[in-house]
């Protein structure tokens, strides 16, 4: 086949594939307006999950499983707004790892509101002026971003769903002499992310290392300043213009950041491997086995703990803890509904959502 006859049968099928997608947005719309009627949350993860999987299943063509995904996360947030536009905050600037985790849920055309503390996140779908939040829970190196795990227990909004990301930073600047920088701008979790790269480099020095919010504003600051440079995502590098001067200085190359999908709403079904996030405030008792009495109630039903975090309570100044605990599994099952029926108002159900390996 000539290149003129494989261009004109590409341009077949796009007419159709035009044709079909079109089709199944009329669908989406009448399922939007079922929605609507019953008043039900329009985005539901299980169900993307579900087709995701059938589709992963069948598929024996040229696609892979991440280009699959890759296409119809896109195609299922085009249907979303398509049901009813949402807004979608994040934390920001432009091209911080957060806004790369919203995008990879949300696509590239959804209404998107960037704010710049995870405060401002929680307030903004408190108060519905944006649908969905999406904000940092922990990373794999580092552990827990402590004030989306704070704000996770004093705000009443729900985990509707969870994101992973592989976090690559590069080492920006205008700079193409390292002896020429003076300070070099990143969030304080990132330096130590790249602490053995810092030390190589700037082992004798007179650099300033200097805290912002996000990597994405360490970037900006480095567009702006002379004799300046950001740990950044590549993202935010491009954004500004920033060249990047070496790629990937991460002290581990398996840095992997969580991000949590916050919202008002708590309507998620079940799904094949789902998770369930809670906030244990365990009876205050002095005797000896309080926090082991409430594991063994796990152990005892065979459920999967994922994590057990404490938290300081803040209570005058004792020393006493609540606990951030997630297993697997849906909080609608019967030997999970034993456990919070036990501990009553004790325990805060923050969601239960499709796990992500
Ligand atoms: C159409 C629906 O709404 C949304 C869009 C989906 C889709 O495009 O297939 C799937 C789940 C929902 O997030 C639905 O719930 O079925």
């Amino acid at each position: 086949m000539d290149l003129q006859e494989l261009r004109k049968r590409i341009d077949s099928l796009d007419n159709e594939l035009l044709s079909l997608l079109n089709e199944r947005m009329g669908y989406v719309k009448a399922v939007g307006e079922l929605k609507r009627s019953q008043k039900t949350v329009i985005y539901r993860p299980e169900r993307e999950k579900q087709i995701l999987d059938r589709l992963g299943k069948l598929n024996d063509g040229l696609l892979s499983r991440s280009a699959i995904e890759a296409i119809f996360l896109e195609i299922f947030a085009v249907a979303r707004n398509l049901e009813l536009p949402e807004r979608i905050a994040y934390l920001g600037p432009e091209g911080s790892f957060t806004h790369q985790a919203a995008e990879s849920r949300f696509g590239g055309m959804s209404e998107y509101l960037v704010l710049p503390t995870i405060h401002s996140i929680f307030d903004a779908v408190e108060t519905g002026r944006a649908r969905f939040g999406v904000v940092p829970l922990e990373n794999n190196q580092e552990g827990m971003v402590g004030e989306t795990v704070d704000l996770l227990r004093e705000k009443e909004l729900h985990i509707a769903a969870e994101v992973l990301l592989s976090i690559h930073f590069g080492f920006a600047s205008f700079n193409d002499s390292l002896t020429q920088i003076r300070r070099i701008y990143s969030k304080d979790i990132a330096f130590r992310q790249c602490s053995t790269f810092l030390r190589e480099y700037f082992e004798d020095n007179r650099v300033e290392l200097i805290p912002v919010e996000s990597t994405s504003k360490a970037a900006k600051l480095a567009f702006t300043e002379p004799e300046s440079a950001a740990i950044c995502s590549h993202i935010a590098a491009r954004l500004y213009g920033v060249p990047v001067l070496f790629d990937n200085i991460g002290n581990s190359d398996q840095n992997r950041t969580r991000f949590l999908i916050i919202s008002k709403d708590f309507q998620n079904q079940k799904s094949q491997a789902d998770k369930t996030t809670i906030i244990a405030n365990l009876p205050n008792t002095n005797k000896p086995g309080v926090l082991f009495d409430f594991l063994k109630d796990f152990y005892d039903r065979g459920i999967n703990l994922t994590k057990i975090e404490s938290r300081p309570l803040r209570q005058g100044s004792s020393f006493r803890y609540w606990f951030f605990v997630e297993f697997e599994g849906h909080y609608e099952d019967g030997p999970v509904q034993e456990i919070l029926k036990k501990y009553g108002s004790l325990m805060k159900v923050l969601g239960s959502y499709v796990r992500i390996s």
